[in-house]
């Protein structure tokens, strides 16, 4: 009887610990997700719950999202939950905001491209980012919603028009493109995933994401054959998974724990921690693409210093050529948008 009485009290310690305020930073951080109630947007909050580095977690959705906030807001950690429906509720949501994450939208079913969600989400990635550029102008920006290649330059855009863009502040989160790069090669090669880290380059879609296997940690090889396999799985791990799901959308789960890290370290940064990098799509002066994706040094006040896209392998620079204009035309269909928009 004692036994079973002391052993989930045990637990509950180790469960407090975790939780504990003085484990905690005492400062504060308040992320917003928009599309909270989605295949994204919940385990994404769940996993922001999760933290104790999050002070406060509004969640924003059109549609369901009071459930979501009010069962989230059971869960006994630091973050205080609140949920906000529909139009009328998103200026609320978004006031004060330190971090806002954006996957709302339509996902792909089989046959599609994410271009093709273009005509849907484009409007709600311009609007949801004209109510940050008036609610919570200062706010870092992670644009999940696809096509990234495209969503990032629209959001970019609204933020310029309602003069409050800051190119630090602005990134398309590309980070599952690492986190299945990481999985891949250390299962191809045996590796604690932990400690691998492959930077991945360029776009959000298709050929226009570009691995950089060559500057994996620790050093891999591999046959050319096997590389260029490699390169194209992690290019189309998305629509893997579309098929995979055959109809019930797309990356959810990994996606959620990809938006999480990036939000992890960015809040970190924010706190003011030394050393934190993740790749991002983000303004950029690396190529002829407006946008493109490099490995970028985190600070208090967003991106500290692009850290480029360093020396690549033949095999590389022709990925990097196939990429650009796909990648091109996806930044300028984005921008054209907005400039189309009244
Ligand atoms: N960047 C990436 O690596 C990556 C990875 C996976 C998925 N995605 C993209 O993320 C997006 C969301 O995917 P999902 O699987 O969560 O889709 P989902 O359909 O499951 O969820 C989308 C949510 O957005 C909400 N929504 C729609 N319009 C809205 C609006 N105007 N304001 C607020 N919320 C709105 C919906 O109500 C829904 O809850 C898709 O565009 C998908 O392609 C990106
Ligand atoms: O593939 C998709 O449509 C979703 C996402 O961009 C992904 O890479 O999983």
């Amino acid at each position: 009887m004692l036994s079973r009485v002391a052993r989930p009290s045990r637990l509950l310690c180790v469960v407090r610990e975790q939780f504990s305020p003085k484990r905690n930073l005492t400062k504060e951080a308040r992320v917003a997700v928009l599309g909270a109630a989605g295949g994204i947007g919940q385990p994404l909050s769940l996993l922001l719950k999760q933290m104790p580095i999050v002070s406060h977690l509004n969640l924003y959705d059109i549609a369901h999202v009071m459930g979501v906030a009010s069962d989230l807001s059971h869960i006994e950690s630091r973050a205080k939950v609140q949920g906000f429906l529909g139009p009328d509720n998103l200026r609320p949501c978004l006031d004060g905001a330190d971090i806002v994450l954006i996957p709302a939208g339509v996902p792909r079913k089989p046959g599609m491209t994410r271009d093709d969600l273009f005509n849907t989400n484009a409007a709600i990635v311009r609007d949801l980012t004209a109510a940050v550029a008036e609610s919570c102008p200062k706010a870092m920006l992670g644009i999940i919603t696809n096509p990234v290649n495209s969503t990032a330059p629209i959001a970019s855009e609204v933020l310029k028009k309602h003069g409050v863009y800051d190119p630090r502040r602005a990134f398309g989160v590309t980070t599952l493109d690492v986190v299945r790069s990481n999985t891949f090669i250390a299962e191809a090669k045996g590796l604690d995933v932990s400690k691998t880290n492959v930077p991945v380059i360029g776009g959000h879609s298709g050929i226009t994401i570009i691995p950089l296997i060559s500057q994996c940690t620790p050093p891999v090889s591999f046959p050319p054959e096997e590389r260029v396999k490699l390169s194209m799985r992690i290019q189309n791990a998305g629509t893997e998974v579309v098929d995979a799901k055959a109809g019930a959308g797309s990356a959810t789960l990994s996606m959620a724990f990809a938006a999480a890290e990036f939000c992890k370290s960015l809040i970190e940064a924010l706190n003011g921690q030394e050393g934190k990098v993740q790749c991002a799509y983000v303004r950029s002066e690396e190529t002829e693409a407006k946008y493109f994706a490099t490995p970028v040094l985190l600070g208090k006040e967003g991106i500290e210093k692009n850290l480029g896209m360093g020396k690549l392998l033949d095999v590389e620079v022709n990925l990097l050529k196939a990429a650009m204009p796909e990648l091109i035309a996806n930044i300028q269909k984005g921008e054209q948008f907005v400039g189309d928009s009244k």
